[in-house]
Order: C-alpha cells, then structure tokens, then sequence
C-alpha cells in the first residue's frame, strides 16, 4: 500500500504503535507544522489500510478509522516496508481492551474487561510470507500478553488458522456472542473479570432479560455450588385463594347450565332470591309445600329471569301462605306454560332429576289446565332442538303477552297494576309468562322492566318505522309528547312499549330510550 506522501519519516521503525494522538510512537517533529501534517498521514494511512481490511473480511464498514481510534484507548499497530520510493504499508493490526460478558468453562457468565484483537490485516500481497506472525508477535510483546489471554473480534477463517498454526490455539470456548476466546482465558491476570470481589451472574433467565446481570459474591457462589450437590427439596406450592373482587361469588348463567346440562349450586335459604337454586341434592319430596313454592318459584326463575328481575317481581309478589296447595300449582303452571314456549316436547334431564313422579303427575295436570287456559294460542312445531331459538318462539310470547296484558287492563283500574299481578290470593291468578334476553336473545327485550322502573313515568317516543324486528327508530328526543298515543288514547304504560314487526307489542329497555345515538 503505497501512498501519495513519503512514508519513511512516519516509519523509523518496521512496526510502529498509534495511540488516540495519531502519532506514530518514536515521531519527533521541529514544528508544529510538522506535527499536524503527520497526524493528517497517519490518518490518511489508517482510513485506507481499515479500508482495504473491511474489504478483505467482507465488511460494509471499516473496523479501523482515525475517528474511532482518536476516540478510544485502542492502539494500532503498522507494519511497514521501506523501499526507495515513498515506502509500503504491508500490514495493521489493532487491539484494545472491551468489557465483555463471556462464558467461562462452567457455562457462568462473567464480565471481564480483557484485550482484544479487533483487526488484523496483511496485504495481499504479503500474505503467508510470515508478516502476519511477525506483526502479531511484536504486539504481543508490547502489550506483555499471551495469544490465549486474548479475546478475538469475530476472527475470520484465516485468522483462525493463523492462530492455530503459530499459536496452537484450537479449544474455543463457546460464547454468545461474536467473540472467540480459548481455553487460557480465564487464567489471564490481565482480566479485571471482578469487581469488588464480586462477579456477574448472567443467565439466559427471562429475569436476566428484564432486569440485566445480577452480582453475585463468592460467598453465594460457594453456597449456590454447595446447593447443587445437595439435594434441592422445594417447598410444595400452596394454592392461595382468591382475594378481593376475585372472592367475590360469580353469578351463575343459568343458560349456560341449561345449555352444558352442568349441576346448579344449591340455595339453604329459604328466602334466598339466588337464581341458581336447581335443588338436585335436596329432594323435594322432603320439603314443605313452602319450599316446593320456593324451589319450583326459583326453577321458573332460574329458566326465565335474571336475577334483577327476578328480585323486582319477589317484591311485587306476596309470598303465598304457608302450607297452602296454591302456590306450589301456580309455580308448577309457570313453569309448564315456560316449557310450552320454548317448545320443549321432552323435559330437561336436570327436570327429570328434580321431579319425582307424585309432581310430574302434578304437572300433567297442570298442563291439561294450562292448555284450556291457552286453548287460542297457537301451538307451535315441533322444535327438534329444545335449545335454538326460533322467530315463533318470541311470537307466541309476544301474543300471550299482548293477551295477558289486555286482560289485566280489565281487571286492573290503574295502569301500575301490570307489575303488581294477580296473585295467589286473587282467583283467577295466573303467572304472566316473560321472555328475557337469554331465551329471545334480544338485548332490547326485555319484559317487566319499563313498567318495574318508571311505572308512571312518561316515557314516550314516536316510531317512525319499523325497521325490523326488535328494532325501533326515534326521531325526537325524549320528552316530547306523543301524537300517536295521545290520539290512540293510550295510558302511559302502553307507552313504555313497542310494537313489534307483527303488529304485537314488545318491551325495551330504558337504556335503548336514554341512547341519544340511537
Ligand atoms: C480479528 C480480525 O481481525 S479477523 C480478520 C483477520 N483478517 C483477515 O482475514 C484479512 C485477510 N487475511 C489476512 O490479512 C492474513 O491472512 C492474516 C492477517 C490473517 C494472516 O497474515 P499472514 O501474513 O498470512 O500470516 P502468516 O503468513 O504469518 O501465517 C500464515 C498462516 O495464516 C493462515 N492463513 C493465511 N492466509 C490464509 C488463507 N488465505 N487461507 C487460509 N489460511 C490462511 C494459515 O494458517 C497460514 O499458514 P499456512 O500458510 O501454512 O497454511
């Protein structure tokens, strides 16, 4: 490598030491002058030797520049050829110290700060004449080193053989990272690996990736082996219990446990208002006529209601008297008129286990009663699947709802007495049949609500069209007078209802009216 100054005052040795001041070690200069052209040369000389090694080792960028070594304590040493023109700079070779994480013979990583060769190039054409082992060495002398003690910068092939051809070095180490070191490292004194007596511990650990290296100390590192060798007995890991909102008792999803046939959890209250009340341990045979209301009462609940409305329909119904034949019949009505509409042709098998024979006898003929009660309703087909839902499903329900509610219209002289029904104490009482969100799937329906809420309150809205099932349209706000049922002389809690796409009445929910949105 020849260049365009004269070499020899730079060279007045073959090898010659750059530091961060980029001058060559030996350099004396008169002036000042001096002293700056050679930094210039020198710089000249590295950026094109870096050049030309990134080259040789396929690098896209220089390893060796002036700017890094004039920004670092890392030496460069040259080798040059004198010749009678300006000279020849034949080969580079630069090393410096790093701190590293490594791998020690145990597989611990330890962070050492240990010289290192970062470049080593000969031109081409000097290689395998011998330069290259000269260059090395004279570097290892300088720097009082042995090849082992040295970590190498991702060697390239050649200098892997160099180095085991000249320096026997063959048994590597393996490491993470692009750094070669063999066995002989460890015993290096030049390795400042410890700091205060302590060492890095580096595992692949996720806490090693979240949190970084952790010093350990020599005493637990003593401790840490004399703990391999013994027997590790973990302690046996204790479950906690949930606390908090996590303790808290989860509602059950009565339709889940319909759907999955999965055993309900079991009410010891009498007056528990808990939806989830499917007594399968408790049969009912050893129950007073009382409890009979309450569990058929809470099994039409846990078919037919949440447990909000449920809670609101328990305060707007007396309880029937004790020992009174009435209520357990009415309760067994309820249910087998729910059965009917959700077209169940055969009993659940949770039904079959909660019922003992002297209460399906019951229930038949509860059911002869209801189907002259319900003799106008039209039956619905057959359903294959007890569970899908079906347009006639709502249907029915919205007929017999329309039905119930223009009969209770008769017998009732205020409007409010739609959610105070008939009960068991009135003749004539009959369970108004409702259909919540779980059996329509409906969000919007929802039965009872409106008038269990705002029994008197105005809560009006026109519908400008139908535009589906279920589904209304507002088109002024809430508030506003009602032309349509001010005309149709409709009482307030009509108002509260929709009609539905077959001309029959449906429930929303007060939240579909407060939607401004909508
Ligand atoms: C940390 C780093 O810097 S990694 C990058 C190392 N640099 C390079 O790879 C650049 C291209 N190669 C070179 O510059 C040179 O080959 C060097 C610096 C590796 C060695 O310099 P040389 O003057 O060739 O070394 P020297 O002549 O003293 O030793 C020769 C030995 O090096 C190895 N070697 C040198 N050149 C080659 C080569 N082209 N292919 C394989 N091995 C080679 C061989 O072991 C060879 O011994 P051999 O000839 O008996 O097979």
């Amino acid at each position: 490598m020849e260049f365009r100054f004269n070499c020899h005052p730079l060279f007045r040795q073959r090898i010659v030491l750059i530091n961060n001041s980029l001058l060559p070690t030996g350099f004396v200069a008169q002036h000042r002058r001096e002293a700056l052209d050679a930094t210039a040369q020198i710089s000249e000389i590295i950026n094109f030797v870096g050049q030309l090694s990134a080259q040789a080792q396929g690098l896209s960028n220089p390893v060796t520049t002036s700017q890094k070594l004039r920004n670092s304590d890392h030496h460069i040493y040259l080798m040059f050829e004198s010749n009678q023109k300006h000279g020849l700079v034949v080969g580079i070779l630069k090393v410096g110290r790093k701190s590293l994480y490594v791998f020690d013979q145990n597989g611990e990583t330890v962070n050492v700060t240990a010289p290192c060769v970062l470049d080593f190039y000969v031109h081409e054409s000097r290689q395998r004449g011998g330069l290259g082992r000269e260059l090395f060495d004279h570097m290892l002398k300088e720097e009082n080193i042995h090849p082992e003690e040295m970590a190498i910068d991702r060697p390239s092939e050649k200098l892997l053989g160099f180095l085991q051809k000249h320096y026997g070095l063959y048994k590597k180490i393996p490491q993470m990272n692009n750094f070669v070191v063999y066995e002989g490292f460890f015993a290096n004194k030049h390795h400042a690996s410890d700091i205060d007596g302590r060492r890095m511990h580096i595992t692949a650990s996720p806490n090693t990736n979240l949190f970084g290296p952790t010093f350990t100390t020599v005493g637990e590192q003593l401790r840490s082996s004399s703990q391999t060798r013994q027997q590790v007995v973990s302690p046996p890991v204790v479950q906690q219990p949930p606390v908090g909102r996590y303790a808290a008792k989860r509602p059950s999803c009565s339709m889940a446990q319909i759907i999955h046939n999965s055993p309900t959890t079991v009410s010891t209250e009498p007056n528990s208002t808990s939806s989830s009340t499917n007594n399968h341990h408790a049969p009912p045979a050893a129950s007073t006529n009382n409890n009979d209301y309450e569990n058929h009462h809470h099994d039409h609940d846990h078919l037919h209601h949440d447990s909000a409305e449920f809670d609101r329909e328990q305060e707007a119904d007396p309880e029937p008297q004790p020992g009174s034949n009435n209520g357990d019949g009415v309760a067994e009505e309820v249910l087998t008129a729910n059965m009917r509409n959700l077209s169940m042709s055969e009993p659940t098998g949770d039904y079959i286990d909660y019922h003992t024979d002297h209460h399906h006898h019951q229930l038949q003929q509860q059911q002869v009663k209801f189907a002259d009660d319900y003799a106008d309703i039209p039956e619905p087909e057959a359903d294959p699947d007890p569970y899908s839902f079906h347009p006639h499903h709502l249907e029915l329900s919205q007929q017999q709802q329309h039905q119930e509610m223009m009969t209770n219209r008769e017998n009732s002289a205020s409007p409010q007495s739609i959610s105070q029904q008939q009960t068991p104490e009135h003749p004539g009482f009959k369970k108004p049949i409702r259909y919540t969100k779980q059996h329509t799937g409906l969000k919007n329906m929802s039965s009872g609500v409106g008038a269990a809420v705002m029994p008197s309150g105005k809560m009006e809205f026109d519908q400008e069209e139908n535009e589906g099932f279920g589904s209304v349209k507002i088109n002024r706000p809430i508030g506003k007078s009602s032309t349509r049922n001010s005309l149709s002389g409709d009482n307030d809690n009509e108002s509260v209802h929709s009609k539905g796409s077959d001309g029959s009445h449906g429930h929303f929910d007060l939240k579909f009216y407060h939607n401004k949105l909508w």
